[in-house]
């Protein structure tokens, strides 16, 4: 049943940015909800450069090269996807549509690009399957101290057809949060991280973002990388690097992607926005794993600007939160195709006809 913050009638105005599907969340969520999603780290001083980094980014535009034709589709491990943008995994999508986790399903199969499921989603990994059977997915995985909750859930999402596991590498402990603090977050009674229900031996006591506080494992170790291989042939892609020496141990330790992330500036404030970090691990990989970025993407030239500097996909997490939030699939499909819209725009009047033809020509030589 529909929550009455889900009330469609203020969804008559036309949405023309992914600004206005954040204005209309900002409006439309409860305040917990809304602060839980926005939060950043400490003062959210890197949530907000993710964003800040891309406005000092200027493009070099070509001209008279005939962009009558355009094709915005790329491949990400072998898979062709429609655009090169992804949705980031996030928590608890249930929070902001009723449906939740299985309206993002929907939409990223129709839309027919990859959906990054969150360990954390208020949907099981088996029911987002069956509401989306043939969308393209990857599935987040965090480490546990209990290492037998992890390993079930590889098994399980590689068993229902997942095709890479994305591991979080930035959360050995929650970022500070404040507002979450004040607010004292806690998921209403009605939701749970699905994917555990029953799986949590000691569920009485604390609880932290739906799960008993402490549980994720902060020794996890580039040994772990190993550990995770032998239980799985699905592809690893390490999420949160934002070095050159963290990047080169990755390829070394023979994982399939990196994903350059800060968690959008929810886990250490202080540190750089994630454009800012893309050029130098792209250029210690040289092409060996594939390299994908998240953070801050608001705008079609936005994901110009990271595939210039060599991103070959990005993910966007608010964004789809607030198209879930103002109309469910329908919601996050406005999303993507207003930002696929945009981003054919911006190749086109910067002279690109298809991905391939991006590259650092395209940005100014002071921002490499
Ligand atoms: C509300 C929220 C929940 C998130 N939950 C997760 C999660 O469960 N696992 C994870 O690896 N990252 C999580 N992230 C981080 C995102 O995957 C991604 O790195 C970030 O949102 C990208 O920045 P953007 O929101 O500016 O697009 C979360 C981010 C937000 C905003
Ligand atoms: C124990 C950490 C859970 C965090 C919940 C999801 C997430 O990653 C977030 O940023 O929020």
């Amino acid at each position: 049943m529909k929550n009455a913050c889900f009330s469609s009638a203020m969804n008559t105005t036309a949405k023309v940015c992914l600004t206005d599907f954040e204005e209309y969340a900002r409006q439309h969520l409860s305040k917990s909800t809304w602060d839980y999603y926005a939060a950043g780290a400490d003062e959210c001083c890197t949530r907000d450069d993710n964003l800040q980094a891309y406005k000092r980014i200027r493009l070099r535009p070509r001209i008279l090269r005939d962009v009558s034709m355009s094709d915005t589709r790329t491949t990400i491990l072998g898979t062709e996807i429609s655009f090169p943008v992804g949705i980031a995994p996030t928590a608890f999508h249930c929070l902001a549509w009723y449906e939740g986790e299985l309206a993002t399903a929907r939409a990223t199969e129709a839309v027919n690009t990859c959906y990054i499921t969150s360990t954390y989603s208020t949907c099981s990994v088996e029911e987002i399957c069956a509401a989306a059977p043939n969308g393209y997915r990857w599935f987040q995985l965090y480490v546990y101290r209990d290492r037998k909750l992890s390993e079930q859930l590889v098994h399980r999402v590689e068993a229902l057809g997942y095709k890479a596991l994305v591991l979080t590498v930035d959360v050995p402990y929650t970022g500070k949060r404040r507002d979450d603090i004040r607010n004292q977050f806690k998921l209403p009674p009605h939701l749970k991280v699905k994917n555990f229900d029953g799986m949590f031996q000691d569920a009485a006591g604390l609880e932290e973002y739906g799960v008993p506080s402490n549980s994720l494992d902060p020794s996890i170790s580039w040994k772990d990388i190993h550990w995770l291989q032998s239980l799985t042939r699905l592809p690893i892609i390490i999420k949160g690097i934002l070095t050159k020496e963290d990047a080169e141990l990755a390829v070394e330790h023979g994982v399939q992607g990196i994903i350059v992330s800060n968690h959008g500036g929810r886990q250490l404030d202080g540190g750089p926005a994630t454009i800012d970090c893309l050029s130098e691990i792209v250029d210690t990989v040289q092409g060996r794993i594939e390299v994908y970025m998240d953070g801050g993407i608001r705008t079609g030239s936005d994901v110009l600007k990271a595939l210039a500097l060599g991103a070959k996909c990005v993910f966007i997490g608010r964004p789809a939160i607030w198209g879930l939030a103002y109309k469910g699939e329908e919601g996050v499909k406005e999303v993507l195709q207003i930002l696929n819209e945009e981003f054919r725009l911006s190749m086109a009047l910067s002279g690109c006809r298809n991905v391939a033809e991006i590259n650092r020509n395209l940005i100014q030589i002071s921002k490499l």
